[in-house]
């Protein structure tokens, strides 16, 4: 794993949108992976920023986020389809036919899941994924004791995570109870994974990602057998290290 440090979290949204700019300028046909939560914010608005200053065009790229709140429609505020169109699809030239994330109001999740990792497939699986860390070491929505060999599934989310994602809600009662996620040997899959934490708060998170035994109860300790890892985090995430 290839750590880079940053003095803070607008350099991280700095670095990991030039590696991202990068790779989509070098590709035919460029395939993202895209995370939620406010780790990757900055990223988005430096992306929009270098396509308004002509610096990259995301006419071939196609993405594919990780994962999707169970019950909520893309019109609901707080689903991550609304999220992803507010921060980054809405300002880009990436059509709209190339944007997937999971259904989350789907009549059929498991069949949901099923297609969701067949457009993979037939993408060609992803290039470049970018993921942020939860505090209980969660990549994606995949909570501690998810199968090393899972693929796209539905969870149930841990109370911990419920919480922590609260902040976004009016109250901790409308968080949904359940998602759907890319698994972990889907996120493996990847040919490039960009891993971006920043704060104190996730410090012994990235302590037991870079150090810790590779165990299913912490899911992210898995990236440290991907071949193509780069952590980018700033002097808070690291200074447990
Ligand atoms: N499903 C998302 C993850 O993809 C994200 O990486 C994580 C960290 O979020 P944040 O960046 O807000 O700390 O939380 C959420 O639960």
């Amino acid at each position: 794993m290839e750590i880079v440090k940053v003095r803070n979290y607008d350099e991280m949204s700095e670095k990991a949108c030039d590696l991202i700019v990068e790779k989509v300028n070098k590709l035919d046909n460029p395939v993202l992976g895209l995370a939620t939560g406010s780790t990757p914010e900055g990223m988005y608005q430096q992306m929009i920023d270098s396509y308004q200053k002509n610096k990259v065009s995301f006419t071939k790229t196609t993405t594919f986020n990780l994962d999707e709140y169970v019950g909520l429609a893309g019109n609901n505020p707080n689903s991550y389809r609304f999220y992803m169109n507010e921060k980054l699809f809405n300002h880009i030239d990436l059509p709209d036919n190339r944007a997937f994330l999971p259904t989350g109001d789907s009549d059929d999740l498991q069949k949901e899941c099923r297609d969701y990792e067949t457009l993979m497939y037939k993408a060609e699986y992803i290039d470049v994924q970018v993921l942020g860390l939860g505090l209980n070491g969660h990549i994606g929505f995949n909570e501690p004791g998810t199968a090393f060999d899972s693929r796209t599934h539905i969870v149930d989310l841990d109370e911990t995570t419920r919480k922590a994602n609260a902040r976004f809600f009016d109250s901790l009662n409308d968080v949904p109870e359940r998602a759907i996620t890319m698994g972990i040997e889907t996120i493996m899959e990847s040919k490039k994974i960009l891993l971006l934490v920043s704060g104190e708060k996730k410090a012994e998170a990235v302590y037991r990602l870079v150090y810790g035994e590779t165990s299913e109860e912490f899911p992210a300790s898995i990236l440290q057998k991907h071949e193509n890892v780069i952590l980018i985090a700033d002097e808070g995430a690291l200074s447990k290290l």
